[in-house]
């Protein structure tokens, strides 16, 4: 049991003994068993084979054909055992990433074959017991590694634990990765193989059994990579199953996996141990000089010219059959792992053992119910939202520009000759804030959507509730500069004596900022590509700027008449131009340039003054249509989220 105290796993002994026995399933089962046991689990895979239809002009730009279909995978077959770590290898575009992929049963489009865990097929349950690391170490790199690891365990770590466990369970993960040292420091500013690691220790917070690495050790320099291999077999002492793909491996961490599988266009070219795959390429007649690193040589076996690789791919099969035998010392199928056959297949989903190992449960879907998910992402995108708002050069950026802006509008007096000015500073502030907070949104958010949807590959949480949360926790805090903003300019430039009517000046700013928010999540959501947005944004704001009526004071009839009424910014500028000259006060009049009555009266009211400025709607009207446009839009933008597929095209 003091294993189980130190370091949070049981001994094989153990799971045993939860599996069969009586009495001890009930000592386990008093603990939290999710964390402390890791359930064995063997992969099976047979004649694993991929299709894509890839657009003909891809391939071929004279093609008449619309689509070709192109293999990825082509019949792989394995066995890999719980506790082994597996090293999927092969030149750029072999299908490492695919064949991971289909093996973690992700983007299973096309796959044929059949892959088993402990004898049975993949199902959606098993996701909480496989962990995915993917090659990109995506995050929001402003949190702390700590930080990053208890949203990542608030979230995905069941219902029943508490608060304390799951934090326990952050510490444990963090001392196991190593990475005590940088647990506090923003992600932004750790190392690449400290960024590695706090990537692995998000899997590993729910103590997957089966984990799988897209080129871990991609990036790192080697002795990072040497580390980061150690980690992963301590990890497989566990009895956890580990299959990764890796590109140039150091001699020391190509001897150090269990298994290598080598890839050449889809096809198996060696499937054994690493120690023995210069032994194999031997026996083809293809001898490595001595001295050389045996993941090097294999590596340039394969990328040689293409008769090589085919000759590897043919070699493969007929070496399986033992069709090609040189001679018996030179028989290559000494060195290669059997392919499973169809009785490996039917003893495996006979064993009972083996499934009941998987410990499938009728489980909710989420790890979480949908209000905990709502406040552990409002929590988070509070915390990310104050931290990217509230830099120094935001606070300078919207004080300074408050202030210049207090200084060019200063103390107008309530007379004729201002009432241009009155309705630039309207249309300054109005424009200035819901611009910069809709290209802000759309730069930030496809990254943002990134790291969402690799959070949600993981079953980690409804995409309403990060929704919700997000528009929930970010409004409030995207608007305290805002605010700032307006609590200077407003009185600097004196455009009106009410607080209230300060108070509803706000209100409009903040809705028109909400507004261009919504639009610029719609847009990042709906176009994959962000200079595509970019242009869309330059072009839809600035349409609904002039058709606003702002430059053209006289539209052409045909789309003045309609085009106007899509303009957001119209509505808050109209809301704020009635506010700002509302109230009885009568204003000086100077020589009728402006309001005609002026030409025989001393003074004019605010009413005479939004007639000039061809006002129309109502205070109320401009804001139940502003409200409506941000309810539209950020509902827009989650239907766009939820249906428009990331179209990064990858397999
Ligand atoms: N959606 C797609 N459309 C067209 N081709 C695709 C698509 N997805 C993957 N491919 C192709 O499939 C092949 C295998 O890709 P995969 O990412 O599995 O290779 P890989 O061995 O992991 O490569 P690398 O080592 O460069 O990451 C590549 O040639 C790739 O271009």
């Amino acid at each position: 049991m003091s294993d189980i105290v130190n370091n949070g796993y049981r001994s094989d002994n153990e799971i045993h003994i939860q599996m069969n026995g009586g009495d001890s399933m009930d000592i386990v089962s008093n603990h939290d068993d999710s964390l402390v046991t890791t359930a064995k689990i063997d992969v099976l895979f047979v004649n694993v084979t991929k299709v894509i239809n890839v657009p003909a002009k891809m391939l071929d730009p004279n093609s008449k054909e619309k689509f070709i279909q192109r293999t990825l995978l082509d019949r792989v077959s394995g066995q890999i055992h719980s506790g082994e770590i597996v090293a999927l290898m092969g030149p750029s575009g072999s299908g490492k990433t695919t064949l991971l992929n289909t093996l973690a049963g992700r983007a299973l489009t096309g796959v044929s074959g059949d892959v088993y865990y402990n004898g049975i097929r993949y199902k959606k349950s098993m996701k909480r017991k496989l962990a995915y690391v993917l090659q990109q170490d995506l995050f929001f790199e402003s949190l702390t590694v700590r930080e990053q690891l208890t949203y990542t365990a608030l979230l995905r770590l069941p219902n029943h634990l508490t608060r304390a466990q799951k934090k326990d369970q952050v510490e444990k993960v963090i001392e196991q990765l190593r990475i005590q040292k940088c647990a506090n420091t923003p992600i932004m500013l750790i190392s690449g193989g400290e960024k590695k690691r706090c990537n692995i220790g998000t899997e590993l917070l729910t103590n997957p059994s089966l984990i799988f690495l897209d080129e871990p050790t991609s990036g790192l320099d080697s002795t990072s990579a040497v580390a980061l291999v150690e980690t992963l077999r301590q990890l497989a002492q566990q009895g956890k199953t580990i299959i990764t793909s890796i590109h140039q491996p150091s001699s020391q961490v190509f001897q150090s996996f269990d298994q290598l599988i080598l890839l050449a266009d889809g096809k198996t070219i060696y499937m054994g141990r690493p120690k023995n795959s210069l032994s194999y390429f031997a026996t083809l007649g293809y001898h490595a000089p001595a001295q050389y690193n045996p993941a090097d040589y294999v590596m340039d076996l394969v990328n040689q010219d293409m008769a090589v690789r085919e000759e590897l791919k043919q070699a493969y099969v007929d070496v399986k059959l033992s069709k090609y035998v040189r001679s018996p010392s030179m028989d290559g199928k000494q060195y290669l792992l059997e392919e499973p056959t169809d009785n490996d297949v039917e003893r495996s989903t006979k064993n009972k053992d083996g499934a009941a190992a998987l410990g499938l449960t009728k489980e909710s879907k989420w790890p979480i119910n949908m209000f905990a998910q709502f406040l552990v992402l409002y929590s988070r995108a509070n915390k990310l939202t104050g931290k990217n708002e509230f830099t120094l050069l935001n606070i300078a950026q919207a004080l300074s520009l408050a202030i210049v802006c207090g200084l060019c509008w200063l103390q107008m007096p309530f007379k004729e000759s201002t009432i241009p000015d009155r309705a630039s500073f309207v249309f300054f502030l109005m424009t200035f804030w819901p611009l910069q907070t809709l290209m802000k949104s759309l730069m930030s958010f496809p990254f943002e959507r990134m790291i969402i949807n690799k959070e949600r590959a993981s079953g980690s949480f409804r995409l309403s509730a990060y929704f919700l949360a997000k528009s929930a926790s970010e409004g409030p805090l995207k608007l305290v500069l805002p605010t700032a903003f307006l609590l200077i300019a407003f009185w600097m430039a004196n455009i009106h004596r009410s607080f209230a009517v300060f108070l509803a000046f706000l209100v409009f700013q903040l809705l028109a900022i909400l507004v261009a928010e919504s639009i610029g999540l719609f847009i990042g959501a709906t176009v994959a590509d962000i200079r595509q947005g970019m242009v869309l944004a330059t072009v839809s704001l600035l349409s609904l700027l002039l058709v606003g009526g702002f430059f053209v004071k006289n539209l052409p009839h045909w789309l003045g008449v309609w085009a106007k009424w899509l303009s957001f910014f119209k509505y808050a500028n109209d809301g704020c131009l009635r506010l700002g000259f509302s109230g009885g006060r009568r204003y000086e009049c100077v020589d009728g340039t402006y309001i005609t009555g002026c030409r025989n009266q001393t003074t004019f009211t605010g009413r005479d003054a939004l007639t000039y400025l061809k006002v129309d709607l109502t205070i109320a009207e401009n804001f139940l249509v502003l409200a409506g446009m941000f309810i539209f839009f950020r509902i827009l933008a989650y239907i766009s989220l939820r249906f428009i597929k990331d179209k990064s095209g990858r397999t």
